[in-house]
């Protein structure tokens, strides 16, 4: 069981408040003047990533009291219960334990009294076997010919972590096309099947219930193309294999269950990546590099499960987030990675994070009277300079903002990496000095501009500063510090669920979209109008059925 806290009843709470008051006078840079030490202070290395969190609006005061409020919903009780396999997601009666799944020390973890690690280890010895036999080229298909293509066919938690990790770690893979179909929209599998050959493609359906309508009907396309493309019953054992919990309905769809990678119902989609959803990342990079990627997040597990919260940087980020998202009311948190590699990594953890901590109701079934997880939203750094960075520098909005980036680069070309790295640098600086007029007066002054030329265009050019970036500096992309980074992540989000008091891993919200198609699609055969619903929808359903 969780801890049930609210936060805004504790002493830290009303504290925070107070001291918002007097922390919002001041500018970062007003802080930094202060204290020259302020580096040192706020920010903090773990392994090969350093956390530099000292362009926020916080001070010892500020980050003395958000501790406080950690320790008043006793976070260190809930990190416990997760770690114990305590079954923390209540509305499904569920442990949450991703953690066992990189847990490489092999401690064992309990489930309803069962280790659960030589299960895991298992699956694992498992996915390192057939990794191998389609890398190598033993795996035949069914002209004998070896594997050149997979398609990875899965949605949300069973498609956007691999398809971040298998970019992200891109520079190490091997000679495998690896594709992604998600979308249930036709185009996508049309478009990524028109130009493959049955004969050397694999189909992995990674799906954890083995029942999304999207990644059922996606499988049900490959399975026809196969058979319509001369492969036969008996040889879909050498080119589907299955990702899942339900083996009963692996069968009935035909896979053999030799082909199913196992996982549990105490992994959320959402924290997959390192079950047997991840095995198109070990295709892709290897399965020695996918054992890194789950060093480096075990690595990060033990950090967050030892490390005094001054210096644990998942417990640093998300008490962060907490005092933006509650005290300056931020709405958005944006993630901004200085590394082409990393490009669908805000898009992973929109999912990871509004998933999981997108809830009104808090752990006791009260709604709560307080804002709870943010907006996720981000793209690469430099193209995001070009396009919606006016919004963070000058908008009206306080806009978090994580920048990420590694010291070397993987493609070490000319400049491009100190240019990438200047502008990482600078962004970070200018979105906490800002310019003043006096600075903006001067500027133009010297550009020769006659005093009415001034007094008309400084206020447009002044940038009011004082916004705040974390910046996470990598050594290197490596898929070791990518499993370090992405745990990081995660537990954030779980430091922010135990604060706002909310149930991080169910996802309730996502189900009534689900069950309303399911009535629609019947009504949209056939050309008889519809009427069941309001006007609009009923507009739209009959002047589809009108076009189509
Ligand atoms: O792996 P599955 O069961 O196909 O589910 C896919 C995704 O759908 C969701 O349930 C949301 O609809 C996610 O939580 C999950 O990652």
């Amino acid at each position: 069981m969780l801890p049930k806290v609210n936060f805004t009843e504790t002493k830290a709470y009303k504290y925070l408040a107070d001291h918002f008051i007097d922390i919002n006078q001041k500018s970062i840079k007003d802080l930094f003047a202060e204290d020259a030490d302020r580096f040192n202070k706020f920010s903090v290395f773990f392994e090969d990533i350093l956390l530099d969190y000292s362009k926020n609006r916080v001070s010892d005061e500020t980050l003395a009291l958000l501790i406080q409020l950690a320790r008043e919903c006793k976070l260190d009780e809930a990190i416990k219960s997760m770690y114990n396999g305590d079954k923390i997601n209540e509305t499904e009666d569920r442990s949450v334990l991703h953690i066992a799944l990189r847990n490489l020390s092999n401690t064992p973890i309990l489930v309803d009294g069962k280790d659960v690690m030589p299960e895991v280890n298992a699956v694992l010895a498992k996915m390192e076997k057939f990794s191998n036999s389609i890398i190598s080229g033993e795996w035949k298909g069914y002209t004998g010919k070896a594997i050149t293509d997979v398609v990875n066919i899965g949605i949300g938690g069973s498609d956007l972590g691999p398809v971040m990790v298998t970019e992200a770690l891109k520079h190490y893979k091997n000679h495998l096309n690896i594709h992604f179909v998600s979308n249930i929209d036709g185009t996508h599998i049309a478009e990524t099947l028109a130009d493959l050959n049955a004969e050397t493609t694999l189909f992995l359906v990674a799906s954890k219930t083995f029942t999304t309508q999207e990644t059922m009907t996606n499988a049900h396309s490959a399975r026809t193309w196969f058979l319509e493309k001369g492969g036969k019953e008996s040889d879909i054992a050498k080119h589907f294999a299955a990702l899942s919990t339900n083996a009963k309905d692996v069968s009935a769809f035909g896979i053999d269950t030799e082909n199913m990678f196992e996982f549990w119902d105490w992994v959320g989609g959402r924290y997959s990546l390192w079950s047997a959803i991840g095995l198109s990342i070990s295709l892709s990079i290897g399965f020695d590099n996918f054992k890194q990627l789950l060093a480096g997040a075990h690595a990060t597990d033990n950090h967050f499960k030892t490390a005094e919260f001054e210096s644990n940087l998942p417990v640093i980020l998300g008490l962060l987030g907490v005092w933006y998202i509650n005290f300056y009311n931020a709405e958005t948190q944006v993630i901004l990675p200085y590394d082409q590699y990393l490009h669908r990594f805000a898009a992973y953890f929109q999912q990871g994070d509004m998933e999981s901590n997108g809830k009104h109701v808090d752990r006791n079934g009260n709604e709560v009277d307080y804002e709870t997880g943010p907006i996720i939203w981000g793209e690469p750094g430099t193209n995001g300079q070009h396009a919606f960075y006016q919004l963070i520098h000058q908008g009206t909005r306080i806009i978090p903002a994580d920048f990420i980036a590694p010291a070397q680069s993987l493609n070490p070309l000319g400049d491009h990496h100190p240019i990438l790295l200047s502008n990482f640098f600078a962004q970070t600086e200018a979105l906490m000095n800002g310019k003043t007029e006096e600075e903006v007066t001067a500027e133009l002054k010297k550009e020769g501009k006659s005093d009415s030329e001034i007094k008309k265009i400084a206020p447009f050019k002044v940038f009011e500063g004082n916004r705040p970036t974390n910046s996470i500096l990598l050594k290197k992309v490596t898929p070791y510090t990518l499993g370090s980074l992405v745990a990081i992540y995660e537990h954030k989000i779980f430091v922010q669920g135990i604060i706002w008091n909310i149930f991080s891993f169910d996802q309730w919200g996502v189900e009534l979209g689900k069950q309303l198609a399911k009535k629609i699609l019947p009504e949209l055969a056939g050309n008889e109008k519809v009427s069941s619903h309001d006007s609009s929808t009923n507009g739209l359903i009959n002047q589809y059925k009108a076009w189509r």
